[in-house]
């Protein structure tokens, strides 16, 4: 189990992680979700060993204040994977069993199912000038997981490729990640990948851990407005929960977990759904996504108090700016705020 307690980690006399505490148990993956420039490589570097840093790490009690990066029995993953071009996909993934001096045989064997595990069997002797964005972050995950670490660190991994790609491979990692039972922190700004890849986030926000928790404890009640915003509401007003119920001016919904009384409803754009029933409103913009359109609508006239909301159609409903709406409410895209 990985302890990070109370790290603060200084530049120029300017904190850029503040008291950070956290922990990762084994096997679990934990996502460090955050604005840019919130400290998020910081602390990772700081677990890492590559930043001095005040306040401990302790991997199952040990502190690690005196072990050298490579010998923490950490491994890491960045952005741009950073692999050794000189080097062709095997040399790259047994460089590590190399250094820990793992015979050449069984080198061989755990190369080959590496590969496996990230879909690229039989890439052995490609050099990796050649590979595509997406093949090389497989080959330095590959790269990273080879001498079985005991922690992986993941530095934005995905965030260098195009968003399709980024979707897909999110997915095949999250795989990736439960067959090899890898207890991992994932640096990322993108909520979508946080989501999809962790059991657990911490949000940092100017060097500071706001909130962290099970992935859908924080995402549907999240401490303050500004945690809320960041993970994607766009809209709050008052509303009251009773008997496991929320009311507001739109609508109410199921919250068997919200505690009782005046509350702060977030609204994400997918918790307002154009529908043939709802709060009535005037469609001011529309944008087209991949699978649906975001519309901001005009609800001043029916709920007081607000001016325009973000809600979402589906592409059959063919909305224009001007029409009139009706929006329901959808408690998937909902948050409890405080
Ligand atoms: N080597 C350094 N020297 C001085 N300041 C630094 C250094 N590295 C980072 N900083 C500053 O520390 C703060 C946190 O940076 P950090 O890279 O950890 O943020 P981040 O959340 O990972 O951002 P991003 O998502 O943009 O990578 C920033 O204000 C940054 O300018």
């Amino acid at each position: 189990m990985l302890t990070v307690d109370r790290v603060t980690v200084t530049y120029d006399r300017t904190p850029a992680v503040r008291d950070a505490s956290l922990e990762i148990a084994d096997g679990e993956v934990l996502a460090l979700l955050g604005p840019s420039g919130s400290g998020k490589s910081t602390l990772l570097r700081a677990i890492a060993g590559l930043e001095s840093a005040t306040g401990a790490v302790r991997w199952d009690g040990d502190d690690l204040a005196g072990v050298p990066v490579h010998r923490r029995g950490f491994g890491l993953v960045f952005q741009d994977g950073q692999l050794f071009p000189h080097r062709d996909v095997a040399g790259n993934i047994a460089f590590g069993p190399r250094m820990q001096g793992m015979p050449a045989g069984d080198r061989d064997r755990r190369v080959a199912e590496l590969l496996e595990l990230v879909g690229l069997a039989g890439y052995e002797r490609r050099p990796v000038t050649e590979l595509s964005g997406g093949e090389a972050q497989r080959v330095a995950l590959a790269r990273a997981l080879a001498p079985r670490p005991r922690l992986l660190l993941l530095d934005e991994p995905l965030s260098g490729l195009d968003a399709e790609l980024r979707e897909s491979l999110a997915l095949d990692l999250v795989g990736v990640l439960r067959r090899a039972k890898a207890t991992t922190l994932l640096v990322t700004h993108d909520q979508e990948e946080a989501f999809t890849l962790a059991d657990r986030l911490a949000v940092l926000d100017d060097g500071r851990i706001r909130q962290s928790g099970d992935v859908i404890d924080v995402w549907r009640a999240p401490v303050d407005e500004r945690v809320a915003r960041f993970l994607g509401v766009t809209a709050v007003l008052p509303g009251e929960v009773t008997d496991g119920r929320v009311s507001c001016a739109f609508g109410s919904a199921e919250v068997p977990w919200a505690r009782v009384g005046t509350v702060t409803v977030g609204l994400r754009p997918h918790a307002l759904r154009v529908a043939s029933t709802g709060v009535p409103g005037e469609v001011v913009a529309r944008a087209r996504r991949r699978d649906h359109t975001r519309v901001t609508v005009d609800v001043s006239e029916s709920v007081p108090g607000m001016s325009t909301v973000d809600a979402v159609a589906t592409m059959a409903d063919a909305v224009q700016p001007g029409d009139e709406v009706r929006l329901a409410l959808d408690p998937g895209g909902m948050a409890i705020v405080g």
